[in-house]
Order: structure tokens, then sequence, then C-alpha cells
């Protein structure tokens, strides 16, 4: 049985004293919730505040983004260590916004799963297509070909461990969600992709979230569909109330 998993994307959002307010408010919101994972990835100079005042409650930290090297001279960039030492559990890795706007492609993904997990780090792999390509239909080639090439040369067992979270371009900040079934055709298609990539017990394992739009008025429904284990959330993250609703969609 795959636990839920809602988790924040704050994206370039919230000084320091803003996030701390925040979670002070929002983990007091979620403290009896138990049968629902819930997260926060937050920009890198929120992280440090943010695991003291996060520390002994339910609420998992998540950096934003992470880079493929252990050290160096990578101006700007942030090491696995780094994000671990402020108590990162989760990374997300290839946001569609890192995609388009500052040129990941599959190749630095693909090394930036690896390296997450050398590190004990879980990646929150986002994948989706654009809206040219959903009204091509090619929708399901793109998820398959990101998926195939991001995932070259990585082992079922770290899979299983893994977050994916399907993000139509479409969708994301523009207050239009895909449908329940939208979202579910396409993610049970993620799925069976990683069964045949891998074998039934990985697909079965891995937790699969939907991202683009999600709010506390049409969560529910999304988290009704059978295949789809959580939302990865931008906009409606932001409030501590709209994101304690969204936790506790039950
Ligand atoms: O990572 C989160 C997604 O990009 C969704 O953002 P949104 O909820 O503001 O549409």
């Amino acid at each position: 049985m795959r636990t839920p998993f809602m988790c924040a994307n704050w994206k370039m959002h919230k000084t320091v004293e803003e996030a701390v307010e925040m979670a002070k408010e929002f983990k007091e919101l979620v403290a009896d919730v138990d049968d629902v994972e819930a997260g926060i990835c937050a920009p890198a100079i929120d992280l440090y505040p943010l695991n003291e005042v996060l520390a002994d409650t339910n609420v998992k930290l998540g950096s934003e983004n992470m880079y493929y090297k252990e050290s160096g001279a990578y101006t700007g960039e942030l090491s696995p260590a780094m994000i671990k030492s402020v108590g990162c559990e989760y990374a997300i890795i290839g946001h569609s916004e890192r995609r388009e706007i500052f040129g990941e492609d599959d190749q630095l993904l693909n090394l930036k799963l690896k390296t997450a997990f050398a590190n004990d780090i879980k990646p929150i792999l986002c994948i989706g297509e654009k809206l040219a390509e959903r009204e091509a239909g090619e929708h399901f080639a793109r998820v398959k070909f990101q998926l195939e090439a991001d995932l070259s040369g990585i082992e079922a067992e770290d899979v299983k461990d893994m977050v994916l979270a399907y993000e139509p371009l479409w969708a994301i900040g523009t207050g239009e969600s895909a449908t329940p079934e939208q979202a579910e055709e396409i993610i049970k298609f993620i799925r069976e992709t990683v069964a045949k990539m891998y074998d039934e017990e990985t697909a079965e394992a891995i937790r699969i979230q939907y991202g683009g739009s999600v709010k506390p008025w049409n969560v529910e429904e999304i988290m009704a569909q059978p295949n789809i284990d959580g939302a990865l959330v931008g906009s409606a993250s932001l409030e501590a109330e709209s994101f304690s609703k969204i936790v506790k969609f039950k």
C-alpha cells in the first residue's frame, strides 16, 4: 500500500522570515496527520531555518534542486551533502522550470538522479508534456522518452524508493488542472512503463504524484484516482491553511 505524499514546491517564493512563519503555522495544522506524508521543498536559503522549525515533526524537507557533483568549483550550485546537512530527505529533480528556463536536459538529470541515490536522497523526478505535444497526441511518447532517458542505468531498488511527479506544463500555474481522468490515464501509463522497464513489484512500489494547479477544492477528486499517489503543489502550498487542506484531503 503506497502512502500518499503531498509535497510543496515553493519555487522562488518566501524570505527566511516568511518561510519560518508559514512552517510554524503549517506544522500545527498537520500535527495529527499520520496517514499522509507531507513535505516542503523550499529555496536553498530557507532550508536551514526550516530544518529547525520542522525538527521532531511529521513534515519532511526537500530541496528544489541539487547538482550532480559532490563538491568543487560550481558557483551557485548545491551538493547532496549540503542539502543533507540541512535535513533534506528529498530533492526535486528536473522540474519543468529547470528544464525549460535553465536548459537542464535528460542527460544531466540522469546524472543528478544517480548522485541523489548514491547519497541517500530521494528524488522527486518531474516529467510531463507541453501543450503542443498534448494537442498532437504525443504526450505518452514524451513521458516514455523522459522515463527511459532519465532512469537509464538506475537499479530497481532505487526506483522503488523514489517519487515521480507527472506535471503537464500546460497545467502549471495556469489554474487549469488536468482533469482527474486525464491525469489518471497518463499516470497509469507511467506505472505500466515502469513495469516494462523494471518489473511489477517496482511499478507497484513507486509513488507517482500529479502536479499542476492542485488546489484544496480539486484535490479530493484527483486523489480518488487509483494510480495517483499524491501531489506536487506550487501556488496552493504557499499558505499554511491552503496546503494543510490539501494534505488533509480525505
Ligand atoms: O511543482 C509544482 C508545480 O509546478 C505546480 O505548480 P502549481 O500548483 O502552481 O500549478
